[in-house]
């Protein structure tokens, strides 16, 4: 069933929202001095006006799609479903390698060539007899130890580790962790024993000891039961060859309740997060001027652009307001300051959203006979549901039934170097993902990036015959790619709904405001302002 809409707001209620949105949205924006701007969340659908249409008209570029036509699409159908969807038993828990563990397996051959050296062999250290305490006290070390500042060369030759080898604080190929995270905020909160999904629970009970399910530090912490796969049935233990994770190795993996830990703002700031985007974008993905490159090449800068655009758009539409009243928040300055005011990165969000839906749909026959089984059969049976309602939606097929033409983009004679290369710079930047340095965004930075890997892989995975039977056989996905690839998609709906809903009014009163700003300025004061600019 489509889902409906409420249309029983009266007109008045309409105005109402829209002159105290417009009256708050004013006041707030007035004052650019003020470093952050909380507004009441405007819920009305009706109380706003599409996107300032000669900036976001026509189709999406490399899309089949226009921009009225995904908001209108995402509004009504694609985000009341995927809200519905990630809540679900299957869809909310994501598994994850376990932080901070000492001692890690090492990937098979393959996956080594695509690590790269760590930033200095001393972060890695031989595992003696008594490794809890070595731990300690390495631990200890690589906290003072200042992180060097430059970037290790993403094509340094790679240092394979023995398995009596251990890496301290994280997997991070290229710098140690410096734990620039500065809020509690950034830490995740990991599942409790009795959420996790009942064939979990009965594993769980037989196999572990009560050691693994004690609380940690005050945060409730879970223990890992390696045979959750199995229980999950018909699913898959392989690899992703576009994403920098060994996908089979299930030692060491914990679960993660995603709804307990939204994307949202951490406090994770300064150079550490600088570093990270600068090394996706400088080493992995250039931009290329306009006009300077064929379409192909910039699919990954506007990838990436797009997922940088929802990352900001979430900051900002959950943001802490006032540290010590523990106030959170809208802050529009940010969502201007960050996206809007760069349409390009509104443009490459759309984008993003178009291709990873056109994954979606394109893999639906397979995504629909997948096993959702958790061993709650009413909660599993609603996810089936709401799987057929997205991935067959008569509107979405009506309205945009080929939201992304990989065929017309990737198809000639480079087609294999091209998804070569692509897939190799996709690799490094997911294993840049181990270096963000606050855990809750490295939970959301590799979901997504896993949700973007796993789009590609279906993208990619039927050469020439595109049928659905073709790619149902070629096709293989494991359930972590596909939580991965359902959530990424959630948040970039939820991303469009907000700029779609916000943008119009903020950019308004922002560039008005900047112009009243100019304009305010003296003859003299402009002249001083371009003397102290030049010098
Ligand atoms: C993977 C990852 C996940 C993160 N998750 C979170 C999170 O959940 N919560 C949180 O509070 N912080 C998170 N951060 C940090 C956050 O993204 C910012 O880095 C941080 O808030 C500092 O912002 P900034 O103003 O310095 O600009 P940044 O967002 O760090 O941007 C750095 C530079 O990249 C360029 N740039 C910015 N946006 C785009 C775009 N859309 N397209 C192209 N270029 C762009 C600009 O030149 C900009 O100066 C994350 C960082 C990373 C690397």
């Amino acid at each position: 069933m489509e889902p409906r809409i409420n249309k029983s707001h009266g007109s008045r209620w309409v105005w109402a929202a829209g002159a105290l949105f417009a009256i708050l949205l004013a006041i707030a924006l007035t004052s650019r001095n003020a470093p952050v701007i909380s507004l009441p969340s405007l819920s009305n659908k009706h109380g706003h006006c599409d996107l300032d249409s000669t900036k976001y008209s026509g189709i999406v570029e490399d899309c089949c799609c226009d921009y009225q036509t995904v908001d209108h699409l995402n509004e009504d159908v694609l985000h009341p479903i995927l809200q519905e969807l990630v809540k679900t038993p299957f869809f909310r828990y994501f598994k994850r390698e376990e932080e901070r563990r000492e001692e890690k397996r090492e990937k098979s051959p393959s996956r080594a060539r695509h690590r790269h050296s760590p930033p200095s062999q001393s972060a890695v250290v031989e595992v003696p007899e008594r490794r809890e305490t070595v731990k300690r006290e390495a631990l200890a070390v690589a906290r003072l130890r200042p992180s060097p500042s430059s970037l290790f060369p993403l094509g340094s030759p790679s240092l394979l580790k023995s398995p009596t080898q251990v890496k301290l604080w994280c997997d991070c190929p290229f710098w140690p962790d410096d734990g620039m995270c500065r809020l509690r905020d950034c830490s995740v909160c990991e599942c409790p024993e009795n959420e996790f999904p009942e064939p979990f629970k009965r594993s769980f009970s037989h196999g572990l000891s009560p050691d693994d399910l004690v609380c940690q530090e005050g945060k409730p912490h879970a223990a890992v039961d390696r045979t959750i796969d199995k229980a999950f049935k018909g699913w898959l233990e392989i690899d992703n060859p576009w994403t920098n994770d060994d996908e089979t190795n299930n030692d060491e993996m914990t679960y993660v309740n995603l709804q307990l830990n939204p994307e949202r703002y951490t406090g994770y700031t300064g150079p550490s997060a600088r570093r990270i985007w600068d090394a996706i974008y400088t080493e992995n993905c250039p931009s290329y001027p306009s006009g300077e490159c064929c379409p192909e090449k910039r699919i990954l800068y506007k990838l990436i652009s797009g997922l940088h655009s929802s990352i900001s758009i979430h900051i900002a539409a959950d943001y802490l307001l006032d540290e010590a009243k523990n106030l959170w928040g809208q802050n529009l300055t940010l969502l201007y300051d960050r996206v809007l005011r760069y349409p390009d990165r509104v443009r490459n969000l759309y984008f993003n959203f178009l291709l990873v839906l056109r994954a979606v749909t394109k893999a639906a026959d397979y995504l629909e006979q997948a096993e959702y089984e958790t061993g709650n059969s009413e909660e599993d049976l609603k996810t089936q549901s709401l799987m057929r309602r997205l991935l067959y939606n008569s509107k979405l097929q009506a309205a945009c039934p080929v939201p992304f033409d990989e065929a017309k983009l990737w198809k000639g004679q480079s087609e294999p170097e091209l998804k070569q290369e692509l897939q190799r710079q996709f690799r490094n930047i997911s294993a840049l993902m181990d270096c963000v340095g606050c855990e809750k965004c490295r939970l959301w930075g590799k979901l997504q990036v896993l949700g973007l890997g796993t789009a590609l892989k279906i993208l990619f995975s039927v050469d020439g015959d595109e049928s659905h039977e073709s790619l149902r056989q070629t096709l293989q996905l494991q359930r972590n790619e596909v939580i991965a690839l359902m959530n990424l998609l959630n948040r970039l709906s939820e991303s469009v709904k907000f700029v779609h809903e916000m943008g119009p009014s903020v950019e308004t009163i922002m560039e008005g405001q900047i112009s009243a700003t100019t304009n305010q300025i003296s003859p003299w004061q402009r002249m001083w302002a371009s003397l102290v600019g030049q010098s």
